[in-house]
């Protein structure tokens, strides 16, 4: 059994994985990250637990904190120059977001062509696999949600609000909302230009659904892929320790 912890910039997902399948799933804002200490109380006391974060040492202290006398044992992901069957061209290597190596991971485990890796959560990234498993490189975008948020900090005139979105916006609402996703989708569909024809795009993060729909692309939703290569990676380590 694993326990697969995501800590994101804007929430900390876990899952229970037993059985080839998720027994359990569960998030909560990363502001609350001290709230951990009641969630972990209720995970298995056997599992292996399999972390990666990029929200910062406050966060990594919250987690140590919840898993108490199991964090010693828990199994950290450092991106690196290989891992799971995926290779890193990324200068340095170890710079990379934890969350992206495992995603990445988790995309080469299910599937075996180049594919186009998309993470839309606070930040999208948007990163290239090839055939070979072989991470080409990717981008940072700022997220769906910050991009609007960034609008309406940084201007007087523009608000924080929700729109509609339109091919052609009339009104401010719809046009912040439709400028945010053709950004991102924008970026996507470029990105998509340097992979084989046909290639799939893998789609995950908190964001996803919002995205999903303007994309022009073969796209597979999958609700979880950084907790997928998570743990993958949790397995992979368990039968080579
Ligand atoms: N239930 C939800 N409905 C719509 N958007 C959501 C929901 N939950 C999260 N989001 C959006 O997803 C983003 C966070 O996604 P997530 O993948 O958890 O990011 P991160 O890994 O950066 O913490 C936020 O910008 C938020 O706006
Ligand atoms: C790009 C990210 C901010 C994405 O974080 P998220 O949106 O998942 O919270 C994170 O993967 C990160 O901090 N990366 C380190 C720099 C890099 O990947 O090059
Ligand atoms: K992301």
């Amino acid at each position: 059994m694993i326990v697969a912890i995501d800590a994101g910039n804007s929430r900390i997902k876990w899952g229970i994985w037993a059985d080839g399948g998720w027994g359990g799933m569960g998030a909560l804002e990363t502001a609350d990250a001290a709230g951990l200490v009641a969630v972990a109380s209720g995970w298995p006391a056997d599992a292996r637990i399999a972390v990666c974060n990029v929200a910062g040492e406050g966060v990594a202290a919250a987690l140590r904190a919840a898993l108490g006398a199991r964090a010693d044992a828990a199994r950290w992901l450092r991106p690196g120059l290989r891992q799971c069957g995926v290779e890193s061209r990324y200068l340095p290597p170890e710079r990379l977001g934890a969350d992206r190596w495992a995603a990445l991971i988790g995309a080469r485990a299910r599937v075996s062509s180049a594919c186009l890796v998309v993470c839309a959560g606070t930040a999208t990234t948007i990163d290239v696999l090839d055939a070979d498993g072989v991470f080409q490189g990717g981008l940072i975008v700022p997220g769906v949600d910050l991009m609007r948020r960034s609008l309406a900090g940084a201007t007087a005139l523009l608000p924080y609000a929700d729109g509609e979105f339109a091919d052609l916006p009339r009104c401010t609402q719809d046009a912040i909302a439709s400028g945010c996703l053709h950004a991102q989708a924008g970026a996507v569909e470029r990105l998509y230009r340097q992979l084989p024809a046909g290639s799939p795009c893998l789609l995950s993060g908190g964001s996803a659904p919002a995205l999903a729909a303007h994309l022009a692309l073969p796209v597979r939703r999958i609700d979880n892929l950084v907790l997928e290569g998570l743990a993958r990676f949790a397995v992979t380590e368990g039968a080579t320790a």
